[in-house]
C-alpha cells in the first residue's frame, strides 16, 4: 500500500519539474538524531539552526516528530497545525511555517508513517507547488525523534549529515552506538556530537572508544566523525528555564563557543554546495528524497 501511494508521490514530483526547472541553491538537509531521549537532541538542533542564520543563512527547522520533539518549547512558541494539515488539505504551507527570526523558520512535522497515508495525489500537487517558499534554505536541519523506529530511519537516509547526540554516560553511549550501526546500514558516513561533557578531552575519549568498538564489530567502511562538543552548562538548563536559546541568551558561554564551533563546521560544508534544480531544494526536496526511499 505504503510502495504504491509513494509511486504516485513519485510520478507528480517528477510532472511538477517537467514544465521547466528552475535553478536555485542546493539545501543541506542534516538530521539530528539521538539513541536515547533527553541527551540535548532538540537543545542542540533549535541553537545550531539559530546560530546559523544569525550569519546570514536561511535556515529551516524541520520538527520531524512533533509528538515527541519539543522544538515549539524551545523556540518559545506555539503550534496549533503541521504538515500533515497541509496535506489533509486543511492548511497551507504557509500557514504552518513560523518564522522565528528574520532568515530562521521552523516547520512543525510529523511522523514519516502519518504523512504517507495521506499520498492524495491533488492535495500533494499543491503540497509540492506550496512548499517552493522554502526552496531559498541553504540548510534545514531535521530534527528527528529519539530512537530508530522506521520513520526516523526514512529522514536519516535521506539527509545530506546525520549527527547523532550523546551524552558520556554508559546507558547513552550504548544507545548511540546502537542508532550508529542502524544508520550504517542506511549510509557510511555518521557525525557525532558529544553532549554534556566535562571537556574536550572528555569527549575525543568517549569518541575514540566509540569509533574503536564500531570499527571493530561494523567495519572500517564507517566514517564516523565528531562534529563537536558541548560543555555541560549550567546557563543552558537557565535559558530552557527561561524558555530561551542558550546561545542568543549567553553570548559568552562556554556551551554556546561550542555551538559556534559547531556552526563554522557545517558553514564550511554549505560554501561547497553547488547550484541545482530547484526539486533537489526545501522542504520538496526532502519530500522528494523521503519518496526515493522506497
Ligand atoms: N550542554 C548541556 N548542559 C547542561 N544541560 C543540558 C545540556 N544539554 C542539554 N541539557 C539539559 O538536558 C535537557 C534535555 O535536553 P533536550 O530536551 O534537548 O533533549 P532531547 O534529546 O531533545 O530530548 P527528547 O528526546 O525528549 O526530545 C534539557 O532540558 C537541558 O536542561
Amino acid at each position: 500500500m505504503i510502495g504504491h501511494q509513494a509511486e504516485k508521490l513519485e510520478e507528480l514530483v517528477a510532472s511538477n519539474t517537467k514544465a521547466g526547472p528552475r535553478k536555485s541553491k542546493k539545501t543541506r538537509f542534516i538530521a539530528i538524531t539521538s539513541g536515547k531521549g533527553g541527551v540535548g537532541k532538540s537543545t542542540i538542533s533549535s541553537n545550531l539552526a539559530y546560530t546559523l542564520a544569525q550569519r546570514g543563512l536561511n535556515v529551516g527547522i524541520f520538527d520531524a516528530d512533533i509528538g515527541l520533539a519539543n522544538l515549539d518549547v524551545m523556540f518559545n512558541v506555539k503550534i496549533k497545525k503541521n504538515i500533515l494539515h497541509v496535506l489533509k488539505g486543511e492548511a497551507t504551507v504557509s500557514d504552518i511555517l513560523i518564522p522565528i527570526t528574520r532568515n530562521l523558520i521552523l516547520i512543525p512535522g510529523e511522523s514519516g508513517d502519518e504523512i504517507l497515508k495521506y499520498a492524495d495525489m491533488a492535495l500533494f500537487e499543491r503540497f509540492m507547488e506550496e512548499a517552493q517558499v522554502l526552496d531559498k534554505l541553504d540548510v534545514m536541519i531535521i530534527d528527528t525523534g529519539a530512537g530508530i523506529g522506521e520513520h526516523i530511519q526514512m529522514f536519516l537516509d535521506a539527509a545530506d549529515d546525520v549527527i547523532v547526540v550523546t551524552v558520556p554516560d554508559p546507558a547513552a553511549i550504548t544507545d548511540a552506538y546502537a542508532t550508529i550501526k542502524t544508520i550504517a546500514a542506511l549510509r557510511d558516513d555518521v557525525g557525532m556530537i558529544m553532549n554534556q561533557v566535562k571537556s574536550e578531552k572528555e569527549a575525543v575519549g568517549v569518541f575514540e572508544k566509540i569509533k574503536k568498538v564500531a570499527r571493530a564489530n561494523i567495519g572500517s567502511d564507517l566514517d564516523l566523525t565528531l562534529v563537536g562538543k558541548i560543555n555541560a552548562d549550567a546557563k543552558v538548563a537557565s535559558a530552557i528555564k527561561q524558555r530561551a536559546l542558550f546561545s542568543a541568551l549567553y553570548p559568552s558561554a562556554l556551551a554556546t563557543k561550542d555551538i559556534e564551533a559547531i556552526a563554522n563546521k557545517v558553514a564550511l560544508k554549505l560554501e561547497r554546495n553547488v547550484l541545482v534544480t530547484s526539486n533537489e531544494s526545501g522542504l520538496s526536496g526532502l519530500f522528494r528524497r523521503l519518496m526515493d526511499h522506497f
